[in-house]
């Protein structure tokens, strides 16, 4: 076990969009584990990033968690994650943060979405959020979950908290009474969201690393 005054345990938050690197890190932080030091990639040495080339979220989420872990011998937490529309077959999916050809263009992006789907009726402008977080230890353990959050998506954005989709996105959810993901406060969406379903699954996978020698 580790000591309360042990050193901590370093885990790497592979991921360079810093409102998505805010909320990965609140999830984990809110999670009160003893014995992590969450570090970003600004912390570490600058690596070679493999590109994004997989056809699923878990896939993907491998790919940023493997080579954090590979270039700097540390644990490294990663997300993928995106937008998947029912009426356009799961798309964008995996190409959420370059759907309109500019990667983390979030006017562009929501701006294609919403002129792809102008002809969706409400009743069919149903969506989820998808998240898979993978957790790889340099020692070759790997942990890949998933979280999904159902909603629908507006005509128009509404709201200026989140990123990405959120303006767009009505969550099912009641306890979002009607607002949309970018309406919600940080804890409120961070209760809800895909992300923090899937991390709330890593939350023993993190809580036995903190725990190891
Ligand atoms: O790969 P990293 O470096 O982590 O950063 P990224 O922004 O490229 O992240 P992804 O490849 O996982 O793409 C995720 C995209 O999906 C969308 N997205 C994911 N989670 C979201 C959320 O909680 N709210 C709104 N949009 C979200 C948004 O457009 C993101 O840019
Ligand atoms: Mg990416």
């Amino acid at each position: 076990m580790n000591a309360p005054d042990s050193t901590p345990r370093r885990v790497l938050l592979a991921s360079r969009n810093a409102k998505k690197l805010a909320e990965l890190r609140r999830v984990v932080d809110a999670a009160g584990i003893v014995g992590l030091d969450v570090v970003g990639l600004d912390a570490v040495p600058e690596y070679p990033e493999e590109p994004e080339t997989g056809a699923t979220f878990e896939e993907n989420a491998l790919i940023k968690a493997r080579s954090g872990a590979r270039a700097t011998g540390l644990p490294c937490l990663a997300d993928d994650s995106g937008l998947s529309v029912d009426a356009l077959n799961g798309m964008p999916g995996v190409l959420s943060a370059r759907w309109s050809g500019r990667h983390g263009d979030d006017a562009a992006n929501n701006e294609l979405l919403l002129s792809q789907i102008a002809d969706v009726p409400d009743e069919r402008r149903g969506a989820a959020f998808v998240s898979a977080c993978a957790l790889v230890v340099p020692d070759g353990t790997e942990t890949v979950v998933r979280g999904e959050w159902r909603g629908t998506i507006l005509r128009e954005g509404l709201g200026a908290n989140g990123f990405g989709y959120d303006p767009l996105f009505v969550p099912d959810d009641a306890a979002a009474a009607g607002r949309t993901s970018a309406e919600l406060s940080a804890q409120e969406k961070d209760s809800l969201s895909h992300r923090g379903k899937a991390l709330a699954q890593l939350v023993p996978a993190l809580a036995a690393l903190a725990a190891s020698d």
